[in-house]
């Protein structure tokens, strides 16, 4: 696994199109940014979303300590080889490969890759149709991905579900992908949360990510971070507890036992490793906040 352990609480979607967002994003608490050379680049912008996502990453220093990544367009397009050149050689964080439904994708991909001279580029992929879905186990466990992104919009599209507010046709899929990536070890961020005004179904649907496991959610507005941050971040309430369950465990452990209890619970040493966790994430975010 690499860089498994930055935060990716939130990751925020711009088109490398928009000279504004772009600039606006060098100064924003995302965790990730992804400059998109897909589906929110119209096709005759596409030539200048890659140059601006080239011209971006020359000065790279003044995005830190946010993490870069790029999702390009498929290879199937008429655009795909040359964003994966392009990609290879300007060398972001990954880069975010769209609609992935097979592992040959990922190799065709990593071939492109590879003539750029770049053989060590993370792969993310997303999932967001059915077959993706039904072969997410195959693609998370290739050894070149390092993340599984939702695309919850085309999922649904692909699907032809409803999805509601309470997005319950869509949560096998969800599970599915969470289920994998653990499995394989990766980083897994849920889809996004279209609709800009609505601030109480983004947060419900930050809140259900987070109790499904999700490392973190894909925003596409500025105004969606805080509260992603927030929900996939642990609390302060969450830390302290952390240290007594740690503590609590040491003492029982200098005592001969491997079992505490605490406020009348059981704490056993899964406890701990998610207590460990937990912290460790903590640390990180102070050290992201440290360097902004
Ligand atoms: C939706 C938007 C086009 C709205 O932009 P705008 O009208 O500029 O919004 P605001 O006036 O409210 O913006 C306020 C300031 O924030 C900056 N801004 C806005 N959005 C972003 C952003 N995403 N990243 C960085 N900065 C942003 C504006 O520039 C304003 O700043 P300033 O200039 O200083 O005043 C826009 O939000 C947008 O384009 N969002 C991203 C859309 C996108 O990338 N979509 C593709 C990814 S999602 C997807 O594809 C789904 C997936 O594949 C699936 O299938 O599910
Ligand atoms: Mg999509």
């Amino acid at each position: 696994m690499i860089g498994q352990d930055r935060p990716r609480r939130s990751g925020l979607f711009l088109p490398a199109s928009n000279e504004r967002a772009l600039k606006k994003a060098r100064s924003l608490a995302a965790d990730a940014l992804i400059l998109d050379l897909e589906d929110a680049v119209a096709p005759e912008k596409k030539h200048l979303a890659r140059d601006a996502m080239i011209a971006a990453l020359t000065e790279r220093s003044s995005f830190r300590p946010r993490e870069i990544v790029i999702r390009a367009n498929a290879l199937r397009t008429p655009w795909g080889e040359a964003d994966l050149t392009a990609i290879g050689k300007a060398g972001p964080d990954a880069v975010l490969l769209p609609k992935v439904e097979a592992v040959a994708e990922i190799e065709a991909a990593c071939a492109v890759l590879a003539h750029t001279g770049n053989k060590d580029l993370p792969v993310w992929c997303m999932i967001e149709t059915a077959l993706g879905v039904v072969n997410v186990e195959a693609i998370a466990f290739h050894s070149r991905v390092r993340g599984i992104v939702m695309g919850t919009s085309d999922l649904g599209n692909d699907l032809r579900l409803r999805p509601g507010r309470d997005r319950a046709p869509l949560l096998y899929a969800l599970g599915r992908c969470v289920l994998a990536a653990r499995a394989a070890g990766r980083i897994v961020l849920d889809g996004v949360h279209l609709d800009m005004d609505d601030m109480e179904g983004f947060l419900s649907a930050c809140q259900q990510g987070r109790d499904m496991g999700f490392d973190g959610k894909t925003l596409i507005h500025p105004a969606q971070i805080e509260g992603a941050n927030t929900a996939f971040g642990p609390s302060a309430d969450e830390i302290e507890a952390a240290y007594r369950v740690i503590e609590a465990f040491e003492s029982a452990r200098q005592h001969g036992s491997g079992l505490a209890v605490l406020d009348g619970r059981l704490v056993e040493n899964l406890h701990v490793e998610e207590a460990r966790r937990l912290l460790a994430q903590a640390d990180a975010i102070s050290d992201v906040q440290a360097r902004s």
